[in-house]
C-alpha cells in the first residue's frame, strides 16, 4: 500500500470489529454509528470501542476496509497469531492484533507501520505484547500463512458442514470465493449509457472493480443507474414484468429489484416492513426517478385491499449466508436456528403471496441463501399452495447454463464465474398459478 492508513482509520477498524465480533451487530450499522465529519457520534452501550474524534471519508473507507479483510480471513489470522500468545488477551487486544496481521499479510503495509500503529491501539500494559508478537509475524507469517487450510479457517464450521452436504467439494470453491473483496455490479436504467472502464456481463449490468465508489461513477446523481450484484439482477428480470401489468415486489428494499421491475413500465406496489428501509427504498427511486407505489407493511398480512396481481416478486428476508463476498459480517452474526427461523418465515411469506397472485398470475421466488432450506426445501410447498413450477430456460440466463438446475431452478454461487469475479449465492424458482 503506498499510504498506509492513518491511526484514526485503524481506530474505526478496531471499533467496527468490536461491534461485529463481540456485540453481534451489522457491520453496515456500525458504520452508519461511526462518528463522520459534520455527523455527531452516537454513543450506543458501555465498554463499545470509540474510534475517537470525527472520521473522514477516507478514514471510515480505510477502517471499513481493514475491518473487512480481518473479517474475511480471521480464522487464518488467529492460526497464524495462535503459537506467539501463551493466553487469551482481552478484545481490545485481540482486534489490534488481528488488525496489525492483516495489514502486515494481507493488506501490504510497511511492517513498522502496521506494527507501531496496532501497538498505538492498545493500552500501555499490552504495548509490549503487541509490539512483539507483530515483530514475529512479520518475519514468521507469511510462509505460515502459506501453510494453511485457508478456505476451512475462515468458515465456520456449521456452513462448511451444510454447504459440503448440499455443494459437495464445491464447498472449497465457495470458501475461496468469500475471501476475495466483490467488484461493484451496475444495473443501468433503460437507455443509459454505462460509465467508463466497466466490463459488460452476458446476463446483463456492468461490472467495475472492487473499490469502485458508485457515488463517484459519472451518472449517479442522475439516477441512470442503481448499485445490484449480477445474480441479484436475475430473479426481476425472469419475471419479465410488461408495461401496464400489475406487480407486487415484496420485500422490497433497499429497492434494486423494484427498480428492474418499474422501468419495463409496469405497475409496481413495493411492499416493506421496516419503515427506515422504506425511507432509503423511496431515496432510491427518487434518485432514479423511476416510479412505484410504496407500501410500508408486513407482506405476510398485506391484502392489497382485497386486489390480485398478475406478477409478484418475492424476494424474502433470508440468513444471507449468499452474501458473504460483500457482508464478510454474515458468518458471525448468524448461527444454525436462524435457518429454520428464516425458512418459517419465507414459507409465510410463499403462502400470502400465492393468495394475491391472479389466477395465471406468474410468481417469482427468491432469497440469497445458500442454505437449501431456504431454497429448494421450499418447491413442494409452493405446489401445494397451487403454484405450478415454470421453469426457467439456460437461454434467458445468458453465460449462467451451470446454474440452472434439473428441476428448472436457479442456484447461483460465489464461485461461479471466478475468473471475473464472482456473484452471490442466489435461489430463485419461477411458478404460474392455475
Ligand atoms: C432480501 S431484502 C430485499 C432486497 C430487495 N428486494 C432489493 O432487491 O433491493 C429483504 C427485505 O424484506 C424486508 N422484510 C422482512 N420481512 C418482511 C415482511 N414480513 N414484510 C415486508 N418486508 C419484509 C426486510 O426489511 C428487507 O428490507
Amino acid at each position: 500500500m503506498a499510504n498506509p492508513p492513518q491511526n484514526p482509520a485503524r481506530r474505526a477498524a478496531a471499533a467496527l470489529l468490536d461491534a461485529v465480533l463481540v456485540r453481534h451487530r451489522p457491520l453496515e450499522e456500525a458504520l452508519d454509528a461511526l462518528p463522520t465529519d459534520g455527523k455527531p457520534h452516537k454513543v450506543r452501550g458501555k465498554g463499545e470501542a470509540r474510534p475517537g474524534a470525527a472520521l473522514s471519508p477516507r478514514d471510515k473507507a480505510a477502517g471499513h476496509r481493514i475491518a473487512a479483510a480481518v473479517l474475511r480471513r480471521a480464522g487464518s489470522l488467529d492460526a497464524v497469531l495462535e503459537p506467539f500468545l501463551r493466553r487469551e488477551p482481552p478484545p481490545a487486544v485481540r482486534h489490534a492484533l488481528r488488525i496489525g496481521a492483516a495489514e502486515l499479510l494481507l493488506l501490504g503495509t510497511p511492517p513498522h507501520a502496521a506494527v507501531g500503529s496496532a501497538v498505538d491501539l492498545v493500552p500501555a500494559p499490552f504495548a509490549g505484547l503487541v509490539n512483539a508478537v507483530l515483530r514475529r509475524v512479520a518475519e514468521a507469517g507469511p510462509a505460515a500463512l502459506e501453510g494453511l487450510d485457508a478456505e476451512r479457517l475462515d468458515t465456520p464450521g456449521w456452513l462448511w458442514t451444510a454447504w459440503h452436504a448440499a455443494y459437495g467439494p464445491a464447498v472449497r470453491a465457495i470458501a475461496a470465493a468469500h475471501r476475495v473483496e466483490a467488484p461493484l455490479d451496475l444495473s443501468l436504467k433503460p437507455g443509459a449509457a454505462a460509465p467508463e472502464g466497466g466490463e459488460e456481463l452476458p446476463a446483463g449490468g456492468w461490472r467495475y472493480p472492487a473499490g469502485t465508489r458508485v457515488t463517484e461513477l459519472p451518472g449517479f446523481a442522475e439516477g441512470a443507474f442503481w448499485v445490484q450484484d449480477a445474480a441479484a439482477a436475475l430473479p426481476a428480470r425472469l419475471l419479465a414484468a410488461r408495461p401496464g401489468e400489475r406487480v407486487a415486489d415484496l420485500c422490497a428494499a433497499p429497492g434494486g429489484k423494484t427498480a428492474q421491475l418499474a422501468a419495463t413500465g409496469a405497475q409496481v406496489w413495493a411492499v416493506e416492513r421496516d419503515p427506515k428501509r422504506a425511507a432509503r427504498l423511496r431515496e432510491n427511486l427518487d434518485r432514479l426517478k423511476l416510479p412505484a407505489e410504496l407500501v410500508v407493511a408486513d407482506a405476510a398480512q398485506w391484502d392489497a385491499g382485497g386486489a390480485q396481481f398478475d406478477a409478484i416478486l418475492l424476494d424474502a428476508p433470508c440468513t444471507a449466508t449468499g452474501t458473504i463476498r460483500r457482508h464478510p459480517d454474515v458468518p458471525y452474526l448468524k448461527r444454525p436456528k436462524d435457518v429454520p427461523s428464516a425458512a418459517g418465515l419465507q414459507r409465510s411469506l410463499l403462502e400470502a403471496a400465492a393468495k394475491r397472485l391472479a389466477p395465471g398470475g406468474r410468481l417469482v421466488f427468491a432469497t440469497c441463501s445458500l442454505q437449501p432450506e431456504e431454497g429448494e426445501g421450499h418447491l413442494a410447498a409452493a405446489q401445494a399452495l397451487g403454484l405450478i413450477p415454470d421453469p426457467v430456460r439456460a437461454e434467458e440466463v445468458p453465460g449462467l447454463a451451470a446454474a440452472v438446475t434439473p428441476a428448472g431452478t436457479l442456484r447461483t454461487r460465489p464461485d461461479l464465474w471466478a475468473e471475473r469475479g464472482g456473484m452471490d449465492g442466489f435461489f430463485v424458482a419461477r411458478f404460474r398459478k392455475a
